[in-house]
This record gives structure tokens, sequence and C-alpha cells, in this order.
């Protein structure tokens, strides 16, 4: 029987390349010969910008190095099949290692696709560590230093005179068919453990580490396929135009790309497609228009650049129009889309007892923890121990110190000093991901769920990001999406769901890591008192069903004091109390610290205020 997975994602790119070869025949039909020219051109865009696609629309960084990766494709292959006695002329200079090989098509490709290959692993050093807008500027140096080296190497590129004599081996079928590959192995990835969590870091880098992703490893995957992919769409290229320069594979094509993508939907496999359809009718039509004329009865002067401005008219008014591009983020999917999860059983499977926390085992300990900012205390000395199998309730006045508590013990901030132990593992000054996938997972007081993708997605990410195996991150996801009631959500996008629901995909994406210890900061917050309170059957249930220990936030004193089996008390960076409810509820510091902020007038919530006034207020009466 034939993998459900490897069908689905075949199918829909052939649904895509069907598209493709149509738009062929069209444009056959409309321009003649001409439009074979236009179909196989078209084909090789389409490889480009899926592999564009790859890196920019998985990690969400706009890249203006597409170009760089082809025009080392295009050389490199230009190089491998001209026929040694073209070259001794065209090249009369080349070293003889590289000298009179004349591949075949098939072969510059693999050795195109390699060396692609190295330029993106060599680049990916720096790549991967950089986000956003640094990383966009990097690929843009990359462009330019590839750039210059082309020139450079007179002897290899005939620097800026044409590179002539490259056989014309990229006819349609050639050019159709690695697009159709190209498709499917950019479908394929994008629903990969690996597509998954780049797509994650792409929504929320510090979320997607929080849940146990790699973000530089994913980001790297990502960039050395694109890369890949590139640079066969450059040897393919160079072998359908037979003589290029290094202007051909430099800025205007790079936008020409970014134009195509954003057109069609940088998201999306399908949007890479669409946009190159789109934008290769417009380029064209005008192309024919570019050199003026009479038109329509019309004198029209000849307007050089005119395709350009095309595209570039055209992205403008997507963007002002439609920002996700034509398709948007989800695929066109004409199969049903593969899905993981659908036929397993979501009992319990054989291994997945790890979940269950052995008591004890996995105590959350702080010991004389510290983070100043400047001339701010933060957290100052704090030490406590949150025992594993029962829920530690973490309050404090505003400002007291608590988020970044809580962003101490998991890693997005770097301790001044003390330590910070999980079980025996002290886990302080570890990079988020690691203390993840060591079994301390948590929630955001600010929400930060993986907006664009799907509520099973949203949590299929972080249980794969910390099992071993597919069984295990399966039986998890479907493990917390029931406990959390999203059974019937999985295929909702989590940004379109209510602020209540949204909470809760954020907490069974905590759970889907197996955790051997929860933190939740403030996980009731926005719901409504209904909706709070079976949160709190859910994690009570939680807790007894698996005895993992919880930590959580909560400025709803009520809330927390009926919860909570122990609670620290923090206030101005420094632990204040520890105890029971009964027994913080009385003491004196305590009731100093809130109803002293209170007097202070500090902004707080009305949960908040009247929670202070009947708790502690009433104690202090
Ligand atoms: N990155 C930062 N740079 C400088 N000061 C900071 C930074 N982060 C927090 N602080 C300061 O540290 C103190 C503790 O802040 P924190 O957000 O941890 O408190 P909190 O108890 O979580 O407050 P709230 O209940 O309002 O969320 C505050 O005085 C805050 O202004």
């Amino acid at each position: 029987m034939v993998n459900p997975r490897i069908k689905a994602v075949t199918m829909d790119s052939l649904a895509l390349a069907v598209i493709l070869v149509a738009v062929g025949i069209l444009a056959g039909v409309l321009f003649g010969a001409n439009g074979v020219r236009i179909a196989t051109s078209m084909s090789i865009v389409v490889t480009a910008c899926v592999g564009l696609q790859v890196f920019s629309g998985n990690t969400g960084i706009v890249s203006f190095g597409p170009a760089a990766f082809m025009g080392v494709g295009a050389y490199t292959a230009g190089i491998l099949t001209m026929s040694p006695v073209v070259q001794r002329t065209a090249l009369p200079h080349l070293p003889v290692w590289m000298a009179g090989y004349g591949l075949s098509v098939w072969s510059s490709l693999i050795v195109a696709a390699l060396t692609g290959l190295v330029l993106a692993g060599v680049s990916g050093i720096v790549m991967r560590r950089l986000s956003g807008s640094a990383a966009s500027i990097a690929t843009l140096a990359l462009q330019i230093i590839v750039y210059t080296v082309l020139v450079a190497t007179k002897d290899i590129t005939r620097g800026s005179q044409t590179f002539y004599g490259v056989p014309r081996n990229t006819t349609l079928v050639v050019a159709l068919s690695v697009a159709a590959l190209s498709i499917a192995v950019a479908r394929t990835f994008r629903d990969t453990r690996t597509g998954r969590a780049v797509r994650a870091t792409r929504e929320d880098e510090v979320a997607a580490a929080a849940v146990g992703v790699d973000v530089r490893q994913a980001r790297l995957r990502a960039w050395l396929l694109s890369g890949t992919i590139l640079s066969i769409a450059g040897a393919l290229t160079a072998q359908f135009l037979g003589a290029f320069g290094p202007k051909d594979f430099y800025f205007e094509s790079c936008f020409l790309l970014i134009s195509m993508l954003i057109v069609g939907g940088i998201g999306s496999v399908s949007g890479a497609l669409v946009g190159v359809i789109v934008i290769t009718a417009v380029t064209e039509l005008l192309r024919a228009l570019e050199g003026g004329g009479d038109i329509l009865g019309f004198s029209v002067p000849a307007l050089y650049g005119l395709p350009l401005v095309g595209a570039s008219l055209a992205m403008i008014l997507v963007l002002f129009i439609r920002p996700t591009g034509l398709v948007g983020s989800r695929e066109l999917e004409l199969s049903k889309a593969w899905d993981p999860l659908k036929g397993r059983d979501s009992k319990l499977l054989p291994g997945s007892q790890d979940f269950q926390a052995p008591k004890g085992a996995h105590a959350l300990e702080a010991n004389q923890l510290s983070r100043h900012f400047g001339g701010v205390r933060a957290v100052d000395g704090v030490t406590f121990k949150a025992e594993a199998g029962l829920i530690t309730g973490l309050i404090g006045p505003n400002g007291a110190g608590k988020s970044t508590l809580i962003n101490l013990l998991t890693g997005q901030l770097r301790p001044s000093a003390g330590h910070v132990a999980l079980g025996s593992d002290l886990i302080e000054n570890k990079q988020p991901h690691i203390i993840a996938r060591a079994g301390l997972a948590r929630t955001f007081q600010n929400l930060r769920v993986f907006a664009d993708m799907t509520v099973r997605e949203n949590v299929l990410v972080a249980a794969e990001a910390c099992a071993a195996d597919t069984a295990l991150s399966v039986w998890r996801t479907n493990d917390a999406l029931a406990r959390f009631g999203l059974e019937t959500l999985g295929d909702r996008l989590a940004g379109s769901l209510p602020y209540g629901q949204r909470r809760l995909v954020e907490i069974a994406r905590a759970l889907a890591t197996g955790p051997r210890f929860l933190l939740l900061d403030e996980p009731a917050a926005g719901m409504n008192p209904a909706e709070t309170k079976e949160l709190m059957g859910r994690l009570a249930a939680l807790r007894a069903d698996t005895g993992v220990g919880i930590l959580v936030v909560e400025h709803d004193l009520h809330l927390i004091m009926s919860l909570s089996d122990t609670i620290v008390v923090i206030d101005r960076g420094k632990r204040i109390a520890v105890g029971t409810a009964d027994a913080v509820r009385t003491d004196p510091a305590v009731i100093s610290a809130y109803l002293g902020s209170k007097r202070m007038g500090e902004k707080k919530t009305q949960v908040e205020t009247s929670s202070v006034v009947q708790v502690i207020g009433a104690s202090a009466s």
C-alpha cells in the first residue's frame, strides 16, 4: 500500500504541475513557438521561486540572495556542460581540473545542486544565527559578494563579459520535470517535522524555542534546501539561455522572484506557482509593448524597463489589497491533505508511559536566583522549590519580578547569579529549546500561539520537537488536544480562535512536549469565569493523572489560593513568603506588600484589585 503521506503530496504536486502544463499549453496556443520558450522559461522560474519559498516562505525571512545561488549554479553547469572544443576558445585560462567534462544536463544539475549546497553550508554558518531584518541584510551581502566574485574570477567566468558556448539542453520537458520535482520536494518539506518547526519559528521564534524547537538548526535546513534548489534553477537557466553574464543573476532577477512570491503568497508553494504565472503573464505582455509603436491606433513611445515596472505595480497592488498574496499561506489542496494524526489510536501507546512524570523525581528548584537590569534588581536572590506532583502558585504585586523569574527558569533570560535545577539537572544558562527538551515547558503571559498554523500543527510541532519517535509525538498530540477539549478544532487556524481557546492551545502545546514540570504564566488571563473554572478542573485532572508538577503565575488571588498546594510570594524581586494558602493569607509581609502597592495606586485589573481587597484585605482587618 502506498504511504498516504507520499500519495497526498504526490497528488498535490501533480495538480500543481498540471496547472503549470496547462499554462504552458495556453502560452503555446497564444504565442506559437514563442509559447514553448515562455513555458520553458516559466518552468525554470517556478523552480527558482519554489527554491526561494522554501527558505523565505517557511522562515518568514525575505532573502535577497536567491540570484546568488542561481549564478553559482549557472556558471557551474555552464563550465561542466561546455564542449572541450568551445571551452578552449571561450575559457582559455580555465584551470585544468575544471576543464573538459562535457557533462549531460542531468549530471550538470546534480553537480550544480552540490555546489549550491556547499555555498549554502558555508553561508549558513552565519545565516542560522540571524533572524528578521538582520538575516535579510545578510542575504543581500551574500548576493553582492557572489556577484563580485563572479565578475572577478575572469579565468573561470569571463568576468563581466558574456559567458557563451553553453549547450541548450534545457528543453520544455526537462524544465517541467524539474519544476514538478521541486514543487513535490517543497510541498513535502513543508509538512515534515523540520518544515513544521521552521514555520513555527516564522510565527514566533521565542515560543518555538520554548517548546523545544532548535531554531538555528531548523532555519539552517531550510537554507540548505533552498540554496540547492536555486542552484539547480540556475543550472537550467544557463542551459536555456546558452549565453549569459553575471548581471543575469543580480538584483533584477532577485527582485522578480521576490515579487512573484509576494504576489502569489510567500507562505505557500502554491502561492509561488501562482505568483510565477501572474508575473510572467504581466511581464510577457508588457515586453511586447516595451519597444513602443502603434498600439490600438495609438502611437506609444518606447518604454524600456516596462516589464519590471509592471511587476512592481502588481506587487504593490497585491500588498495593498491582499498582503498575504493571492493564495495566502494555506496550500491549494486538490487532494485531502495528509494528516499525520488521522487513523492513529489516540489511546495510550506502548512507550507513552514516559509521559507520566514520576512523583518527586522532577522538582523545580531555584537557588539564590538573581537577574539585574542595570540598577533594577528584577529578581534578587530568590530561592524556592516547587515539588513534582503539586501545584505551586507564584504571586506578587505588579512589577514584583514574576515574569522575569519564569524567563530565568526557562532560559529566555540568563541569570546574573544563582542556579536552577530540574530534578538533579542544573539547567540555568542552557538554551530554551534544551530546557524544554529536558522537561520544563511553559506558556506566556502574552499569548504566543503560532497564529498561522492549525491548532493540530501548533501542538504537533511541540510534540515532535521533544519526542524521540513519531508514535510518541502523535500520542502526545492527541492526548494534549483531548485534555483541553480541542480535538474538534484541530484543522482551524490557531489565530482564528477566540481568546480563551487560544490560551488552551498554548497550554496543550506546552503539554505536548511531555513536560516533567509545567510553568503557566497567567493561564486564565482573558478567560470568563466559566472558562476559568473549566481550566482549573482540567489542570487539577492533569496533575492527578500524570503527577506533573505545575507552577502557576496568576493575578487572580482567589483562584490561585484555591488551586495551589503551596504558594510562593515575591515582592520587589525578593521572596517574601512561602507556604499554604492559609499561611500566606495571614502573613504580615504579604499583606503589607499587597496593601502597600494598593496604597501606592499601582494599576491593577479589576479582578486583582477585588481579590486583594477580599483575600488579603479581609485578613488584614
Ligand atoms: N528587560 C528589562 N529591562 C529593564 N527592566 C526590566 C526588564 N524586564 C523587567 N524589568 C523590570 O523588572 C521588574 C520586574 O518586572 P516583571 O515583569 O518581572 O514583573 P511582574 O511581576 O511579572 O509584573 P506584572 O505582574 O506586571 O507582569 C520591573 O520593575 C520591570 O520594570
